[in-house]
Protein backbone atom coordinates (compact mmCIF):
# COMPACT_ATOMS: atom_id res chain seq x y z
CA UNK A 1 0.00 0.00 0.00
CA UNK A 2 1.75 2.97 -0.87
CA UNK A 3 1.71 6.37 1.82
CA UNK A 4 -0.54 9.16 0.30
CA UNK A 5 -0.30 11.18 2.99
CA UNK A 6 2.53 11.73 5.82
CA UNK A 7 2.05 13.94 9.12
CA UNK A 8 5.00 14.57 10.46
CA UNK A 9 5.21 15.54 14.15
CA UNK A 10 2.49 18.56 13.25
CA UNK A 11 1.57 20.81 15.35
CA UNK A 12 -0.39 24.58 14.92
CA UNK A 13 -0.58 27.13 16.95
CA UNK A 14 -3.39 29.80 16.70
CA UNK A 15 -3.62 33.21 18.78
CA UNK A 16 -0.39 31.70 21.39
CA UNK A 17 -2.93 28.68 21.57
CA UNK A 18 -1.48 25.14 20.64
CA UNK A 19 -4.36 23.30 18.58
CA UNK A 20 -2.17 20.94 16.73
CA UNK A 21 -0.08 18.95 19.39
CA UNK A 22 2.64 17.38 17.21
CA UNK A 23 0.63 15.06 15.61
CA UNK A 24 1.97 11.82 13.29
CA UNK A 25 0.21 9.61 11.31
CA UNK A 26 -0.08 8.76 7.89
CA UNK A 27 -2.79 8.00 5.23
CA UNK A 28 -2.22 5.12 2.61
CA UNK A 29 -3.73 4.89 -0.81
CA UNK A 30 -7.02 3.91 -1.57
CA UNK A 31 -8.34 3.70 2.01
CA UNK A 32 -10.95 5.12 4.01
CA UNK A 33 -10.81 7.13 6.89
CA UNK A 34 -13.19 8.25 9.59
CA UNK A 35 -11.46 11.18 11.33
CA UNK A 36 -13.26 11.58 14.45
CA UNK A 37 -13.21 13.51 17.55
CA UNK A 38 -15.02 16.06 19.98
CA UNK A 39 -16.31 19.57 19.24
CA UNK A 40 -12.86 21.47 18.68
CA UNK A 41 -10.75 18.76 18.79
CA UNK A 42 -8.81 20.33 15.90
CA UNK A 43 -10.14 17.64 13.04
CA UNK A 44 -10.71 21.07 10.69
CA UNK A 45 -7.55 22.24 11.46
CA UNK A 46 -5.67 19.44 10.76
CA UNK A 47 -7.80 19.17 7.55
CA UNK A 48 -7.08 22.67 6.21
CA UNK A 49 -3.47 21.47 6.88
CA UNK A 50 -3.57 18.88 4.93
CA UNK A 51 -5.09 20.62 1.70
CA UNK A 52 -2.78 23.36 1.91
CA UNK A 53 -5.46 26.23 3.26
CA UNK A 54 -2.90 26.55 6.38
CA UNK A 55 0.80 25.85 7.27
CA UNK A 56 2.31 23.60 10.13
CA UNK A 57 3.55 25.74 13.02
CA UNK A 58 6.00 23.06 13.46
CA UNK A 59 6.16 19.74 11.13
CA UNK A 60 5.74 18.78 8.04
CA UNK A 61 2.82 17.53 5.76
CA UNK A 62 3.81 15.78 2.31
CA UNK A 63 1.34 14.53 -0.23
CA UNK A 64 2.94 12.38 -2.31
CA UNK A 65 6.04 13.62 -1.15
CA UNK A 66 5.49 17.14 -1.70
CA UNK A 67 4.17 20.40 0.53
CA UNK A 68 0.56 20.83 -0.18
CA UNK A 69 0.98 24.45 0.52
CA UNK A 70 0.85 27.08 -2.72
CA UNK A 71 1.69 23.75 -5.00
CA UNK A 72 -1.04 23.81 -7.76
CA UNK A 73 0.11 20.31 -8.85
CA UNK A 74 -0.45 18.77 -5.80
CA UNK A 75 -3.70 20.76 -4.83
CA UNK A 76 -5.28 19.40 -8.36
CA UNK A 77 -5.48 16.07 -7.07
CA UNK A 78 -7.55 17.19 -3.91
CA UNK A 79 -10.78 17.74 -3.41
CA UNK A 80 -11.90 19.31 0.28
CA UNK A 81 -15.92 19.51 1.02
CA UNK A 82 -16.20 21.53 4.03
CA UNK A 83 -19.68 22.00 6.08
CA UNK A 84 -20.49 25.34 4.64
CA UNK A 85 -18.86 28.21 2.05
CA UNK A 86 -17.47 25.76 -0.34
CA UNK A 87 -19.28 27.23 -2.92
CA UNK A 88 -19.90 31.50 -4.69
CA UNK A 89 -23.29 32.27 -3.16
CA UNK A 90 -24.05 34.09 -6.81
CA UNK A 91 -23.37 30.72 -9.15
CA UNK A 92 -25.48 28.75 -10.64
CA UNK A 93 -25.37 24.95 -9.72
CA UNK A 94 -25.36 23.99 -13.69
CA UNK A 95 -22.48 26.64 -13.48
CA UNK A 96 -20.57 25.22 -10.84
CA UNK A 97 -20.75 21.53 -12.61
CA UNK A 98 -19.54 23.55 -15.94
CA UNK A 99 -16.20 24.64 -14.23
CA UNK A 100 -15.76 22.19 -11.82
CA UNK A 101 -13.30 20.28 -14.50
CA UNK A 102 -11.09 23.27 -13.80
CA UNK A 103 -10.52 22.35 -9.86
CA UNK A 104 -10.61 18.52 -9.86
CA UNK A 105 -9.18 17.37 -13.51
CA UNK A 106 -10.07 13.82 -12.65
CA UNK A 107 -14.64 14.81 -11.78
CA UNK A 108 -16.91 13.45 -14.75
CA UNK A 109 -19.17 15.99 -15.55
CA UNK A 110 -22.31 13.45 -16.52
CA UNK A 111 -21.75 11.53 -13.34
CA UNK A 112 -22.25 15.08 -11.55
CA UNK A 113 -25.30 16.09 -12.71
CA UNK A 114 -26.90 12.40 -12.47
CA UNK A 115 -25.55 13.07 -8.50
CA UNK A 116 -27.44 16.53 -8.69
CA UNK A 117 -31.05 14.39 -10.48
CA UNK A 118 -30.85 12.11 -7.86
CA UNK A 119 -30.48 14.44 -4.75
CA UNK A 120 -33.39 16.56 -6.93
CA UNK A 121 -31.36 19.58 -7.14
CA UNK A 122 -32.25 22.49 -9.40
CA UNK A 123 -29.23 22.76 -11.65
CA UNK A 124 -30.84 26.69 -12.58
CA UNK A 125 -30.73 27.91 -9.40
CA UNK A 126 -28.58 29.94 -7.70
CA UNK A 127 -26.57 28.52 -4.42
CA UNK A 128 -28.00 31.22 -2.36
CA UNK A 129 -31.53 30.17 -3.50
CA UNK A 130 -30.93 26.93 -2.60
CA UNK A 131 -31.39 25.23 1.23
CA UNK A 132 -29.11 24.27 3.59
CA UNK A 133 -29.78 20.58 2.56
CA UNK A 134 -29.55 21.31 -0.58
CA UNK A 135 -26.36 23.00 -0.34
CA UNK A 136 -24.65 20.26 1.13
CA UNK A 137 -26.18 17.88 -1.18
CA UNK A 138 -24.49 19.85 -4.12
CA UNK A 139 -21.27 19.60 -2.02
CA UNK A 140 -21.32 15.99 -2.12
CA UNK A 141 -22.41 15.83 -5.43
CA UNK A 142 -18.89 17.22 -6.46
CA UNK A 143 -17.08 15.74 -3.66
CA UNK A 144 -17.88 12.23 -5.24
CA UNK A 145 -18.20 12.82 -9.08
CA UNK A 146 -14.66 14.81 -8.34
CA UNK A 147 -12.89 11.62 -7.90
CA UNK A 148 -9.83 13.46 -6.16
CA UNK A 149 -6.84 10.79 -5.85
CA UNK A 150 -7.44 12.40 -2.07
CA UNK A 151 -11.51 13.61 -1.32
CA UNK A 152 -11.78 14.97 2.36
CA UNK A 153 -15.07 15.56 3.47
CA UNK A 154 -15.45 17.14 6.71
CA UNK A 155 -19.21 16.89 8.43
CA UNK A 156 -20.55 17.62 4.62
CA UNK A 157 -24.27 16.89 5.77
CA UNK A 158 -25.58 19.84 7.83
CA UNK A 159 -29.71 20.07 7.09
CA UNK A 160 -29.81 16.65 4.76
CA UNK A 161 -32.43 14.54 5.97
CA UNK A 162 -31.49 10.63 7.10
CA UNK A 163 -32.65 9.32 3.64
CA UNK A 164 -30.22 11.69 1.58
CA UNK A 165 -27.49 10.88 4.31
CA UNK A 166 -27.63 7.61 3.50
CA UNK A 167 -27.83 8.15 -0.18
CA UNK A 168 -24.71 9.94 0.09
CA UNK A 169 -23.10 6.96 1.92
CA UNK A 170 -24.26 4.35 -0.51
CA UNK A 171 -23.10 6.39 -3.40
CA UNK A 172 -20.07 7.16 -2.13
CA UNK A 173 -18.92 3.20 -1.35
CA UNK A 174 -20.55 2.44 -4.72
CA UNK A 175 -18.40 4.91 -6.79
CA UNK A 176 -15.40 4.24 -4.34
CA UNK A 177 -15.78 0.90 -4.93
CA UNK A 178 -15.33 1.31 -9.18
CA UNK A 179 -12.76 3.88 -8.60
CA UNK A 180 -10.92 4.01 -5.33
CA UNK A 181 -9.17 6.63 -4.03
CA UNK A 182 -8.30 7.74 -0.45
CA UNK A 183 -11.47 9.13 1.53
CA UNK A 184 -11.46 10.81 4.70
CA UNK A 185 -14.48 11.33 6.63
CA UNK A 186 -15.08 13.96 9.81
CA UNK A 187 -18.46 13.33 11.21
CA UNK A 188 -20.06 13.22 14.44
CA UNK A 189 -23.00 10.60 13.17
CA UNK A 190 -19.98 7.74 13.64
CA UNK A 191 -22.86 4.75 13.75
CA UNK A 192 -24.10 5.88 10.65
CA UNK A 193 -21.04 5.81 8.85
CA UNK A 194 -19.21 3.37 10.63
CA UNK A 195 -19.60 0.74 8.17
CA UNK A 196 -18.09 3.03 5.15
CA UNK A 197 -14.82 3.56 7.68
CA UNK A 198 -11.60 1.30 7.20
CA UNK A 199 -9.68 2.98 9.34
CA UNK A 200 -10.31 5.59 12.10
CA UNK A 201 -8.26 8.17 14.07
CA UNK A 202 -9.14 9.89 16.68
CA UNK A 203 -7.84 13.28 18.07
CA UNK A 204 -8.70 14.95 21.20
CA UNK A 205 -7.44 17.95 22.37
CA UNK A 206 -5.28 18.53 19.45
CA UNK A 207 -3.35 15.36 20.12
CA UNK A 208 -4.08 12.12 18.10
CA UNK A 209 -5.02 9.09 20.82
CA UNK A 210 -6.33 6.58 18.78
CA UNK A 211 -5.23 5.49 15.04
CA UNK A 212 -6.71 1.82 14.36
CA UNK A 213 -7.93 -0.39 11.91
CA UNK A 214 -11.93 -0.65 12.22
CA UNK A 215 -12.11 -4.54 12.52
CA UNK A 216 -9.53 -3.75 15.57
CA UNK A 217 -11.17 -1.47 17.24
CA UNK A 218 -14.52 -3.47 17.36
CA UNK A 219 -13.23 -6.68 18.16
CA UNK A 220 -10.91 -5.25 20.52
CA UNK A 221 -13.54 -2.86 22.59
CA UNK A 222 -16.76 -4.90 24.49
CA UNK A 223 -18.50 -4.81 27.61
CA UNK A 224 -18.25 -7.77 30.44
CA UNK A 225 -20.94 -8.30 32.52
CA UNK A 226 -21.24 -10.52 35.60
CA UNK A 227 -19.66 -10.69 39.10
CA UNK A 228 -17.70 -8.02 40.12
CA UNK A 229 -15.04 -10.39 42.01
CA UNK A 230 -14.69 -12.74 38.59
CA UNK A 231 -14.41 -9.27 36.86
CA UNK A 232 -12.00 -7.43 38.28
CA UNK A 233 -8.70 -9.75 37.99
CA UNK A 234 -9.05 -9.85 34.19
CA UNK A 235 -8.74 -6.54 34.16
CA UNK A 236 -5.47 -5.84 34.96
CA UNK A 237 -3.73 -5.50 31.19
CA UNK A 238 -6.87 -3.67 29.49
CA UNK A 239 -8.03 -0.03 29.24
CA UNK A 240 -10.90 -0.05 31.50
CA UNK A 241 -13.06 2.78 29.92
CA UNK A 242 -16.02 2.44 32.32
CA UNK A 243 -17.46 0.64 35.35
CA UNK A 244 -20.72 0.11 36.31
CA UNK A 245 -22.96 -1.53 39.84
CA UNK A 246 -26.22 -2.42 39.85
CA UNK A 247 -28.27 -4.35 42.23
CA UNK A 248 -25.21 -6.60 42.35
CA UNK A 249 -24.32 -6.75 38.70
CA UNK A 250 -21.00 -5.22 37.82
CA UNK A 251 -20.42 -3.98 34.11
CA UNK A 252 -17.22 -3.56 32.58
CA UNK A 253 -16.35 -1.20 29.74
CA UNK A 254 -13.30 -2.30 28.07
CA UNK A 255 -10.98 -1.42 25.20
CA UNK A 256 -8.20 -4.21 24.76
CA UNK A 257 -5.73 -2.74 22.69
CA UNK A 258 -3.30 -5.21 22.92
CA UNK A 259 -5.44 -8.74 23.14
CA UNK A 260 -4.47 -9.31 26.94
CA UNK A 261 -7.55 -10.07 28.00
CA UNK A 262 -7.67 -14.39 29.10
CA UNK A 263 -10.18 -16.49 28.01
CA UNK A 264 -13.71 -15.83 29.82
CA UNK A 265 -15.77 -17.94 32.09
CA UNK A 266 -18.85 -18.81 30.55
CA UNK A 267 -20.37 -16.51 33.70
CA UNK A 268 -19.23 -13.70 31.94
CA UNK A 269 -21.15 -11.88 29.61
CA UNK A 270 -19.31 -9.99 26.42
CA UNK A 271 -21.16 -7.41 24.75
CA UNK A 272 -20.13 -5.71 21.65
CA UNK A 273 -19.88 -1.84 21.77
CA UNK A 274 -20.83 0.54 18.96
CA UNK A 275 -17.84 2.31 17.38
CA UNK A 276 -19.78 6.30 18.83
CA UNK A 277 -19.78 4.72 22.43
CA UNK A 278 -16.26 3.80 22.24
CA UNK A 279 -15.11 7.92 20.63
CA UNK A 280 -17.33 8.87 23.41
CA UNK A 281 -15.68 6.83 26.14
CA UNK A 282 -11.91 7.67 24.98
CA UNK A 283 -12.57 10.83 24.52
CA UNK A 284 -14.80 11.31 28.44
CA UNK A 285 -13.04 14.10 29.80
CA UNK A 286 -14.63 12.72 33.24
CA UNK A 287 -13.07 9.27 34.02
CA UNK A 288 -15.67 6.99 35.88
CA UNK A 289 -14.48 6.26 39.52
CA UNK A 290 -14.07 2.73 40.20
CA UNK A 291 -17.54 1.65 41.68
N1 LIG B 1 -8.91 31.02 13.28
C1 LIG B 1 -8.99 30.62 14.54
N2 LIG B 1 -8.82 31.50 15.57
C2 LIG B 1 -8.88 31.10 16.86
N3 LIG B 1 -9.12 29.82 17.22
C3 LIG B 1 -9.31 28.92 16.27
C4 LIG B 1 -9.26 29.26 14.88
N4 LIG B 1 -9.47 28.13 14.15
C5 LIG B 1 -9.67 27.14 15.05
N5 LIG B 1 -9.57 27.60 16.31
C6 LIG B 1 -9.72 26.82 17.55
O1 LIG B 1 -9.09 25.59 17.35
C7 LIG B 1 -9.79 24.56 18.05
C8 LIG B 1 -10.03 23.43 17.06
O2 LIG B 1 -10.95 23.86 16.07
P1 LIG B 1 -11.36 22.91 14.88
O3 LIG B 1 -12.32 23.66 14.02
O4 LIG B 1 -10.15 22.37 14.25
O5 LIG B 1 -12.12 21.73 15.66
P2 LIG B 1 -12.98 20.51 15.11
O6 LIG B 1 -12.41 19.28 15.73
O7 LIG B 1 -13.04 20.56 13.63
O8 LIG B 1 -14.39 20.82 15.77
P3 LIG B 1 -15.90 20.54 15.25
O9 LIG B 1 -16.11 19.06 15.38
O10 LIG B 1 -16.71 21.32 16.23
O11 LIG B 1 -16.00 21.05 13.85
C9 LIG B 1 -11.04 25.19 18.62
O12 LIG B 1 -10.81 25.48 19.98
C10 LIG B 1 -11.17 26.48 17.84
O13 LIG B 1 -11.77 27.48 18.62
Amino acid sequence: MTCLIDVDTVSKVIKKEKIIDSISCSFEENRIYGLLGRNGAGKTTLMKMMTGQSLPTEGDILINGQSPFDNPTVQSQICFIKESGNFKETMKIKDIIKFAPAYYPNLNKDFALELIETFKLPAHKKVSQLSKGMVSALGISIGIASRAPLTIFDEPYIGMDAAARQTFYDLLLEDYTIHPRTIILSTHLIDEVSNLFQDVYLIDEGKLTLSENIDNLKERSFALKGKKEEILPLLQHVQVLKETAFIGEYTATIYDKDMQLPSLPPTIEKKSLSLQNLMVLLTDQKKEERV
